[in-house]
């Protein structure tokens, strides 16, 4: 079994950044709830409390029994976590004349000392703190300093069977220079992890956990075309081999040709692909609707009862496989600590209430760079793991505004015009995700002479690593300027094309 380091999320912002950087140091953990009762068992190795909003001294403010933690495994404190301790052990922690956001210098000079092994003396670290901690508790010592204050990190090795641990920085952000080393002496010499988090133990126990999870039961399967549902069905068709039953939905939403092209590219693979053509249905119930969230929940159910129905012509269909990955979850519901809800995406948020199928959800705690991992250990093509990202929403949410099949045509053609000229530009590998987005405004133009009034596409290219936080990608002008000719030029209805220039945050990748 895979060793787990567990992140109690208290709604930081960075929580997520935690996350990865343990993973990066391949070691497996997971982000829980900071009030839910942890379930204990021997893969657990340690326990690190993240950041928060909250400031300890709210009067609602979470807090949690560290020391029954600490009876268990190492615990680690950062920011808000490390004043919790603080102040559940008796020190004090108060609002600063100091606030101190950004960059600072940790000071310390204990060689000795396992969680700063071959930290620099100095090191740069961030921090983005209102409160700090005046008095340490008894039984505490500090480790560092910083210049505005004594306690950059303080430790206890008495008082519980394990040590705990505070900083008040942020070691998982890139610019906490020496910060993932920090971490990786807590995973190494601290929790004492193996580094057993490889896309092959994925595998290996995905696969098992899979054939308990389903037995001789059989799955239906949405499958997409994207990269998540490939990995997802590859995995539980290992599994399960010839009961696994994949279903690509048309839902009128999809890029010009694509149900062709992507039922012809599985044929290859060896997977059973029913392709269903619902266009007529998904138009029907979507006329009209203008509100982005109700789109994605009309079409979240809409799914659903194709794939119910598709299941009632089978017999022991009781699972539902979907490539859910943590992005998917963790924006859609507040699974975590305090964090909002930014959208519901489709097969998460948007599912409905009463569903008579079990969910099998095999990547639902990977980030998309883990799924493209674990894509390429189990020898999934190229053509699969080197496609843009595509929401299972489709065109419907980069449609601002009611949607019409004359609309879902238009900006199929736009968006083909764009993808196609980015392979041919050998843009397409260098950006993580892009898209047209055709908006409900029409201005005036001039083509031969007469006067048009017709519509706009916004073009979007981002960067990114795993969609969480994204920069929009600087293409060549020369690129953008062929796009707008080309694009207005072949696609009627078109007459004025515009480049989006917001990162993510403060805008996000999908207009809706
Ligand atoms: N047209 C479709 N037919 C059947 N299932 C779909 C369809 N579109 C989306 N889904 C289901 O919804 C899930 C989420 O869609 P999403 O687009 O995020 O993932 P993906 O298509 O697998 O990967 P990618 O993000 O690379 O496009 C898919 O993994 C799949 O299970
Ligand atoms: O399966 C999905 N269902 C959805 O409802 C959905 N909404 C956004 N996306 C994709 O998620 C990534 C992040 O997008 P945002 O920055 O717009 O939230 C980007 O890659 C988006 O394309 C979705 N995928
Ligand atoms: N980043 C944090 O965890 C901040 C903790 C607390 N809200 C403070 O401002 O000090
Ligand atoms: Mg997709």
């Amino acid at each position: 079994m895979t060793e787990k380091i567990l992140i109690l999320d208290f709604g930081s912002q960075y929580t997520q950044l935690i996350a990865r950087s343990i993973r990066e140091l391949n070691v497996y953990c997971e982000i829980k709830p900071c009030l839910q009762p942890i379930t204990w068992d021997e893969t657990i190795k340690g326990v690190i409390l993240s950041g928060s909003p909250f400031s300890v001294n709210d009067e609602n403010a979470p807090i949690i029994d560290i020391a029954a933690i600490a009876a268990k495994v190492p615990v680690l404190g950062i920011c808000y976590g490390a004043q919790m301790m603080a102040k559940v052990f008796g020190g004090e922690v108060a609002k600063s004349n100091l606030r101190e956001y950004g960059r600072a210098f940790m000071e310390h000079n204990d060689k000795e000392e396992k969680l700063l092994y071959d930290i620099s003396a100095k090191s740069q670290v961030w921090m983005s703190h209102a409160d700090s901690i005046k008095r340490i508790p008894e039984a505490f010592e500090i480790i560092a300093t910083t210049e505005n204050i004594p306690v950059a990190a303080f430790k206890n090795t008495t008082l519980a069977a394990h040590p705990m641990f505070g900083l008040q920085f942020h070691p998982e952000v890139t610019h906490s220079l020496e910060g993932k080393l920090i971490l990786r002496n807590f995973l190494l010499h601290i929790c004492n992890c193996s580094q057993d988090w490889t896309p092959a133990a994925f595998v290996h126990e995905t696969v098992e956990r899979i054939k308990t999870q389903v037995g001789d039961k059989r799955v239906v399967m949405a499958l997409s075309g994207g990269v998540d549902s490939t990995v997802a069905a590859e995995l539980i068709h290992k599994a399960i081999g010839k009961n696994l039953f994949c279903i690509f939905v048309d839902n009128g939403l999809l890029r010009k040709d694509e149900y062709e092209t992507v039922l012809e590219s599985y044929k290859h693979m060896g997977l059973n692909v029913k392709g269903i053509n619902a266009k007529d249905l998904f138009y029907g119930k979507l006329a009209g609707v203008s509100d982005p969230e109700q789109k994605r929940k009309i079409i979240g159910g809409l799914f659903i009862d194709v794939f119910q129905q598709e299941a009632t012509h089978l017999t022991d269909i009781s699972f539902l496989g979907q490539g859910t990955i943590y992005p998917d979850v963790i924006e859609s519901v507040s699974v975590n600590g305090p964090s909002v809800t930014i959208k519901s995406h489709h097969n998460v948020g948007g599912l409905p209430e009463k569903m008579n199928m079990q969910l099998v959800e095999p990547l639902r705690f990977l980030f998309k760079d883990e799924v493209r991992r674990v894509g390429r250990e189990i020898g999934i093509s190229d053509i699969f793991l080197g496609r843009h990202p595509f929401p299972g929403p489709g065109l419907a949410i980069r449609i601002l505004g009611a949607i019409t099949p004359e609309k879902v045509h238009m900006l199929q053609e736009a968006d083909n015009v764009y993808i196609e000229g980015l392979k041919e530009a050998g843009l397409y590998d260098k950006v993580w995700q892009a898209g047209t987005i055709l908006l409900p405004v029409q201005s005036v133009g001039v083509m031969g002479d007469e006067r048009t009034y017709e519509f706009t596409v916004a073009l979007r290219a981002v960067t990114s690593v795993d969609g969480m936080t994204a920069d929009w990608a600087h293409l060549p002008y020369e690129f953008l300027a062929k796009m707008s000719n080309d694009i207005i030029n072949k696609v009627k209805g078109i007459n004025r094309v515009v480049y989006d220039i917001s990162s993510k945050p403060p805008a996000t990748i999908e207009w809706e």
